[in-house]
């Protein structure tokens, strides 16, 4: 892994004893609501790992706030608050979605006065029409399947303190944008920002989602196990699917077992880890802190960059 040279690599044991004086303020049900699907979330990771991570951040933030007002009184301006955003970024289904929604969850907890968003880049995919009419159906989550000019544009709004701003929502279960729905993003205070992309070079913009980030987290792991977790959730959503016609997985669902392994097996092969070796896993070394995780999502070492 020479990309990481510019890491401190922390076993977990380690990175634990940096911050325990505060503790998991929740029970394993109470962890449920940010469960994605199937999966065990580790209370032991969220003491060991997640306690002395949201430490750090509120470090990060207070150091971000100041840095602001000075900014602020250098250019004569009238102070104003800005945002914090903070970017996830990882393979499809390494549990970005997942690591997102338990800091939101935290902070919530442990920074009552912030408001905390987050939002998922997938809102920004071009739609399946969209995607067809570019030739590009076969190519989702690739960097060309995303509006990037949109997302780096709501980023900027955010940014700006702008009220009310909407969001695009994509559905796992629809497997395409919904028509007519959207998020809204209410002046937040911390913004979590989740996506296969958050830290990419778009080749059709000249700003980056990652100007926008003010610490950036990559959830890391081997293909392997990545394959292996992209599988059970292929294998949850079937589940889920199994009671709703209108659903994109039914008709795997409702057929045959087997041909439904080889149908999501394919997909990793030929999109999903072809976009992580290509796309994704470059823009490793670009982050503040890698998240390392290996079987059963245990988290094993944490990197942090130096410079
Ligand atoms: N910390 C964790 N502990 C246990 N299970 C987890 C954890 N993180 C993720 N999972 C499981 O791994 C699978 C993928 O997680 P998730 O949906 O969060 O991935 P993702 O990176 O957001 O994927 P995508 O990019 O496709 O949206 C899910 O089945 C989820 O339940
Ligand atoms: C929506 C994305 C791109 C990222 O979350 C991904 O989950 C996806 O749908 N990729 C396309 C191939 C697949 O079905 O996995």
């Amino acid at each position: 892994m020479t990309d990481l040279i510019n890491y401190d690599v922390f076993e977990k044991p380690q990175w634990r004893d940096f911050y325990q004086a505060a503790s998991v303020p929740l029970t394993q049900a109470s962890l449920k609501q940010v469960q994605a699907f199937n999966d065990r979330i580790s209370l032991q990771d969220v003491q060991d790992v997640y306690i002395p991570l949201i430490h750090l951040l509120s470090l990060k933030i207070k150091d971000f706030d100041r840095w602001q007002d000075v900014k602020s009184d250098f250019l004569h301006k009238k102070p104003r608050h800005v945002p914090f955003i903070i970017g996830i970024a990882g393979s499809v289904a390494v549990g970005k979605s997942t690591t997102a929604r338990l800091l939101e969850v935290l902070m919530n907890h442990f920074f009552p006065t912030q408001r905390v968003e987050l939002v998922t880049t997938d809102g920004f995919l071009y739609s399946t029409a969209e995607l067809k009419k570019r030739g590009i159906l076969d190519r989702k989550g690739f960097p060309e399947s995303y509006d990037m000019k949109t997302l780096i544009a709501f980023l900027n709004k955010v940014k700006a303190g702008v009220s009310d701003i909407t969001v695009p929502v994509y559905s796992h279960k629809v497997y395409d944008i919904i028509p007519d729905q959207v998020q809204h993003i209410i002046k937040p205070d911390i913004l979590i920002v989740e996506g296969i992309n958050t830290l990419q070079l778009p080749s059709t913009e000249q700003v980056y989602v990652s100007d926008f980030t003010d610490f950036s987290i990559y959830v890391d792991a081997k293909p392997e196990l990545i394959e292996k977790w992209f599988l059970e959730r292929f294998d949850a959503l079937l589940k889920l699917a199994l009671q709703d016609p209108d659903n994109y997985y039914y008709e795997y669902a409702t057929g045959n077992h087997e041909d439904a392994i080889k149908a999501a097996k394919q997909t990793w092969s030929s999109i999903d880890l072809p976009n992580l070796q290509e796309f994704i896993l470059p823009t490793r070394n670009r982050a503040d802190l890698i998240i390392h995780k290996g079987p059963h999502h245990i988290i094993d070492q944490i990197l942090m960059r130096k410079y």
